[in-house]
């Protein structure tokens, strides 16, 4: 019989701990009704203690999410744990994950304690935990610099003080997987206790090993993997569900485990998380980049045509990619936009196919063929647009090697046209402006990213930009195959979203 790896999703907690990545509620809330579905066991929500938003954010997770537990970190610390309980406790299934660091390092610089003191520490905090909830882990930060003796005594003083899961995390990314799995076999064996508990690992990718790292755990006997969805994370980032998933779902015969995981979401689910925090995916990234299931070389090519097994080690439907696509394009009928979109998971009404198919056949009249990604940045433009107080009604700019860039720009507020013109550094800068001074807003231009969602040169831009008014910090997407349009549509994305969070603190989640 097979052994099941519980899946322990932290995209929105370790995974916000990317730099730049910060989610607001509402979309904290979409990616944990994404993460439900594609099956996940656990989805970390946040650290409740850490700032109020981020503990109405594991609240409203706490009661949207139907099938997952919902996790809630907080230190070794009676405040915290009673605010990560507040915040999960209308949850199915709630968790209390409580940490404290074991190694000298951490212990001598940072915490300025003793073992003992911290053994007490970490026995208090599961102790406190208990008395709220049956599901409580522990995690001994900085566990693969421990010394191995005081992390088996350390896990068995918190298993008999009633932990459920104890987690050895390579916090800093500096195990290699023969040694770390040599650790986890040593943990296994010399822990007091460890046959009433699950090990569970968290790798960070600091040299590049997360996934292997993860695997050789899984291989010495560790029960749960917590991954991020496309390995984002503090620095470097987490090890990847996708990588571990796949890898145990393509080797089965090395790896004789399963996962809950519906493998067929795990692509659209890298796409939103994506689309959300605003991290581009590299096209060389495993599972999910662009590149992933491409075949350039002539006899690569030649070997896929005559057997794809030549050159696939897995099949793209398999992540919830699809190859004989139907081709979209100029010609195209409701009928096929909408099968193609359930296909990608997208559920929608009547009223939202027309307007995206409006948005399509525009489209697709600039572009010979309309692919998945550009389906979605319209999905995203017109279906998911928040909040439309600002709407870009006309848009001409004037740049080159011989004049001042200057923008004219028409944009609908709340139904009334207003317009203006005026200059800037480049022409992206003097639409921005433009757009700004009409709408009579100052935000403060944080981020901005170009990319490319498809190939050739009739690709569509995708521009993000990222932006602060006060306490308001709002991410604007917008994508069209003139990249100056991507860029005055991400603005006013941004705009309008900004708008929408001052007056909608929180949303409610959909599923599509
Ligand atoms: C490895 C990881 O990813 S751990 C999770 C990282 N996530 C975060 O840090 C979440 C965001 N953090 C925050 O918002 C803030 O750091 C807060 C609200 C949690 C704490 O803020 P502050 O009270 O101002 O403390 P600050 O962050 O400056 O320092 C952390 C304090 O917690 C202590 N501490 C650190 N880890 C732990 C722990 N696991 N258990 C108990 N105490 C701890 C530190 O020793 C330090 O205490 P000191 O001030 O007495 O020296
Ligand atoms: C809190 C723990 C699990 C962590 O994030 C780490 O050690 O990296």
């Amino acid at each position: 019989m097979n052994r099941t790896i519980t899946i322990f999703d932290t995209t929105l907690r370790d995974g916000e701990q990317s730099p730049g990545a910060s989610m607001n509620t509402a979309e904290k809330l979409r990616i944990a009704t994404h993460l439900d579905a594609l099956g996940v066991d656990v989805i970390e929500a946040g650290f409740p203690a850490s700032s109020p938003g981020d503990f109405d954010a594991v609240s409203r997770i706490s009661e949207t999410v139907k099938h997952a537990e919902v996790a809630a970190l907080c230190r070794a610390s009676e405040g915290d744990i009673d605010r990560a309980w507040e915040a999960i406790k209308d949850a199915k299934k709630p968790r209390i994950h409580t940490f404290i660091a074991t190694s000298d390092i951490h212990l001598e610089y940072k915490l300025r304690m003793g073992r003992d003191e911290v053994v007490e520490r970490a026995v208090a905090a599961v102790s406190h935990a208990r008395k709220y909830t049956e599901n409580v882990e522990f995690s001994a930060e900085d566990g693969s610099r421990t010394d191995p003796d005081f992390l088996c005594r350390i896990f068995g003083a918190v298993i008999e003080a009633g932990a459920t899961t104890v987690n050895l995390p390579d916090t800093v990314g500096y195990a290699v997987p023969s040694e770390f799995g040599e650790l986890v076999r040593h943990v296994m064996a010399n822990t007091p206790g460890m046959e009433n508990a699950t090990l569970s690992v968290h790798c960070h990718n600091d040299l590049g090993l997360a996934t292997a790292n993860t695997l050789a755990a899984i291989a010495a006997g560790a029960g749960q993997a917590e991954v991020t969805i496309n390995g984002i994370g503090e620095r470097a980032g987490n090890t990847a569900l996708e990588e571990v998933v796949m890898a145990l779902h393509t080797r089965p015969g090395t790896f004789p485990m399963e996962t809950g995981i519906d493998t067929t979401r795990i692509h659209a689910t890298g796409r939103l998380v994506s689309s959300i925090t605003g991290i581009m995916v590299q096209p060389n990234k495993a599972i999910v980049g662009a590149n992933a299931f491409s075949h350039e070389s002539g006899i690569h090519q030649d070997g896929m045509l005559k057997n794809p097994m030549t050159y696939e080690i897995m099949r793209p439907e398999t992540v919830g990619l699809t190859t004989n696509k139907l081709v979209l394009g100029k010609l195209s009928g409701r009928f096929a936009l909408r099968s193609r979109l359930e296909e990608m998971r997208y559920n929608l009404t009547e009223e939202e196919l027309n307007t995206v198919f409006e948005s399509f056949k525009a489209l697709a009249d600039r572009k010979k063929e309309i692919v998945d990604e550009d389906l979605e940045a319209l999905v995203t433009d017109v279906v998911l647009r928040s909040h439309e107080v600002y709407t870009l009604e006309y848009l001409h700019v004037t740049s080159g090697t011989t004049v001042y860039p200057m923008a004219s720009v028409r944009l609908g507020i709340n139904g009334k046209v207003k317009q203006g013109a005026f200059e800037g550094n480049g022409p992206i800068d003097a639409v921005f402006n433009t757009i700004a001074k009409i709408a009579g807003r100052e935000p403060e231009l944080l981020r901005f990213s170009i990319g490319a969602l498809t190939g050739g040169t009739d690709a569509q831009g995708e521009v993000t930009v990222r932006m602060q008014e006060g306490d308001y910090v709002s991410l604007g997407r917008g994508a069209d195959p003139d990249i100056i349009t991507a860029s005055a549509k991400a603005y006013i994305n941004g705009l309008n979203r900004l708008e929408y969070f001052k007056s909608n603190p929180v949303t409610s989640c959909d599923v599509i």
